[in-house]
């Protein structure tokens, strides 16, 4: 294929990355855009312009992390000027302080902070940390939470792994696997039985599921999980990946008044560039390399970059207005979608994120999504970006707003969603 042409079709690219790439992409959920993948050719605000030269209202934002919206100007400068004077040192840089400053600022858990590349990193050693630190071996976690694509927590995971059917990968051996111990979301008893009668090092959840559509907590199950883990001795790990500074400077353990032991963030701490962090008390954390005996290190942990740029999106989070637009445009357009369906349906929403489910009354755990009328829910997506928009193409996927999702691009956004919706019975 002759890349140097100046337009080249959405169609052709996919043809040919299918010969390059297993499944044709990098990331599975990308290959799960119908009729196939677009490639995108630039984004600003809460726009995607595709090779195909389609413009698209954006839900997706990156899977979570650009709650200002594509190229926001603070951090495009912001990225530029670091750019000038350089992208990785192999030393650390005064962004670090910052940035970690910041975070134990705003995160009520967070006295220390170690950064690293992905959010997959950041679960991947803060189980590791549970771990050593408390010298047990096994883990609880819960059916359709996602904590990224490593081995301790690929067992009943959601987002991709459940779309495709993975929810267990190959390669993970029994050895591991039989390490981790899979409860229900919701289902406080099944913690209980089992930290009981097992040698719990850590618990870790998303304390609102976003990987299998939006699930929140019920209402004690939160609090219920810091009471039981403090009375046996586990950490509690807050995943907040993606609830980190999206609901709310202090994420969900502000949101919902309860303080894990270890909090793990990415995606919106890095402004797009990639990221990831554990967090927590100074004693847990010391615990790392190289004050400590649970090993973690990185080429590119903390590279000036993501650091910038992280910076940059918390300093604008901080003057409050990206928060009230996007959550003003969620509920706006939760409401509108709930009023708008006309068959058995659920919208759950949190604050600045929200997804729904067809063809069921109430959606809590992950058995419940599982339910839902995924093939229609396809052809929703399918059908709305026809119309110009883009909303994740798994139902196992949340949308998201940002500051740039103003009352114009919800008006549009709603207009779609009354021609598509009109055609769900
Ligand atoms: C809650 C949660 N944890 C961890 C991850 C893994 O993050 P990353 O994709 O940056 O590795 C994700 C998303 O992918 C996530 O949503
Ligand atoms: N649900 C995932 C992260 O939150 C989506 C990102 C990916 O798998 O590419």
């Amino acid at each position: 294929m002759d890349l140097r042409r100046c337009s080249i079709l959405s169609y052709e690219l996919w043809n040919e990355a299918k010969n390059l790439f297993a499944g044709g992409v990098n990331s599975p959920v990308r290959a799960a855009v119908k009729p196939y993948p677009f490639y995108t050719r630039r984004a600003k605000g809460a726009y995607i312009e595709t090779e195909d030269s389609k413009q698209l209202i954006d839900y997706v934002l990156g899977y979570g992390p650009l709650i200002l919206g594509h190229s926001h100007p603070k951090v495009l400068n912001a990225v530029k000027n670091q750019l000038e004077k350089g992208w990785l040192y192999g030393t650390p840089s005064v962004a670090e302080i910052k940035l970690a400053e910041k975070i134990t600022k705003h995160v009520p858990s967070a006295e220390m902070v170690r950064f690293v590349n992905s959010g997959t990193e950041a679960t991947m050693t803060a189980i590791r940390l549970s771990r050593g630190f408390t010298g047990r071996k096994k883990i609880i976690k819960f059916d359709g939470n996602y904590h990224g694509a490593h081995d301790y927590v690929l067992m009943d995971a959601g987002s991709a792994a459940s779309e495709f059917g993975v929810p267990f990968s190959l390669g993970i051996p029994e050895e591991v696997a039989s390490t981790v111990i899979v409860c229900p979301y919701n289902d406080i008893s099944c913690v209980e039985r089992t930290i009981r009668k097992e040698d719990v090092a850590g618990v870790i959840v998303e304390p609102v599921m976003g990987n299998m559509g939006v699930i929140p907590p019920n209402s004690n199950f939160l609090k219920d999980l810091r009471s039981l883990t403090r009375e046996f001795n586990s950490l509690l790990i807050f995943d907040e990946v993606i609830t980190g500074f999206r609901l709310g400077l202090g994420g969900a353990q502000s949101y919902f008044g309860v303080k894990p032991d270890i909090t793990t963030l990415g995606k919106i701490i890095g402004g797009g560039f990639p990221i990831g962090a554990i967090c927590g008390s100074r004693d847990v954390i010391s615990y790392l390399t190289p004050s400590g005996k649970v090993f973690n290190a990185g080429t590119f942990n903390a590279n000036p970059v993501s650091m910038i740029a992280g910076l940059a999106t918390i300093e604008e989070l901080e003057k409050g207005n990206a928060y009230r637009i996007s959550e003003k445009a969620a509920k706006i357009l939760a409401e509108e979608i709930d009023s708008l369906i006309k068959i058995e349906h659920v919208v759950n929403r949190v604050f600045n994120f929200f997804q729904f489910f067809l063809g069921v009354k109430k959606v809590e755990n992950a058995g419940d999504a599982r339910k839902s009328l995924r093939e229609v829910y396809v052809k929703v997506h399918e059908a709305l970006l026809r119309e110009g928009v883009f909303v994740p193409p798994s139902q196992f996927e949340a949308l998201f707003t940002s500051i740039a999702h103003d009352d114009d691009v919800i008006n549009r956004t709603i207009e779609a969603f009354r021609r598509v919706l009109g055609e769900v019975h």
